[in-house]
């Protein structure tokens, strides 16, 4: 595991797992290089595949957002075939909002909105050129935590956290 404690908090720049099926191989490695090369960027980290690789998406998604979870990454940027496989996985780790977007307002809400550490891409659906765009444009955004979305995003984390009593509480805010 890297040495690096350098976080988006301290420097500005993100620590990114990249991640793919055999089927997002492609995608991934184009999106690394170009992450790698960004100023914004100030760690990549790749948890597979590589050329020959056919770990199943699942296993890649989830390793790739407990990285994120366990605070060794800021954001994941994750590829499939449709994008959707490796964000309902990624979804799964307690802590993590991961989301498929193909169009640029989708990606800005997605951290603006939702606080979304996770964006995921289909190779077999969206352009390589357009995903490399959204890339970029992604690592400019950052959650204000005094924004009115933030209280939005609280009521997730609280439902994660303890689902019987955040029912209770939108009951009695009802
Ligand atoms: O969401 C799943 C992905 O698109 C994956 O790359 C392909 O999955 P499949 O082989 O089960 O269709």
């Amino acid at each position: 595991m890297s040495e690096n404690t350098e976080t988006a908090e301290n420097t500005g720049k993100l620590r990114i797992v990249v991640g793919c099926d055999d089927a997002g191989y492609q995608y991934k490695e184009a999106l690394k290089k170009d992450l790698q090369g960004s100023d914004l960027v100030a760690e990549v980290f790749d948890v597979g595949v590589d050329a020959d690789g056919h770990t199943a998406y699942p296993k890649v998604a989830i390793a790739a957002a407990e990285m994120v979870a366990r605070g060794e990454a800021d954001r994941a940027l994750l590829v499939c075939g449709t994008g959707l496989g490796v964000a309902i996985a990624a979804n799964k780790v307690k802590g993590i909002r991961a989301v498929t977007a193909h169009d640029s307002f989708s990606v800005e809400r997605s951290v603006l909105s939702n606080n979304a550490q996770v964006l995921t891409f289909g190779q077999r659906v969206v352009g390589l050129e357009l995903a490399r765009r959204l890339a970029k444009e992604w690592l400019t955004y950052r959650f204000d935590e005094t924004s009115a979305s933030a209280a939005k995003v609280q009521l997730m984390c609280d439902y994660e956290e303890a689902p019987d009593e955040a029912d209770q509480a939108a009951e009695a805010a009802a």
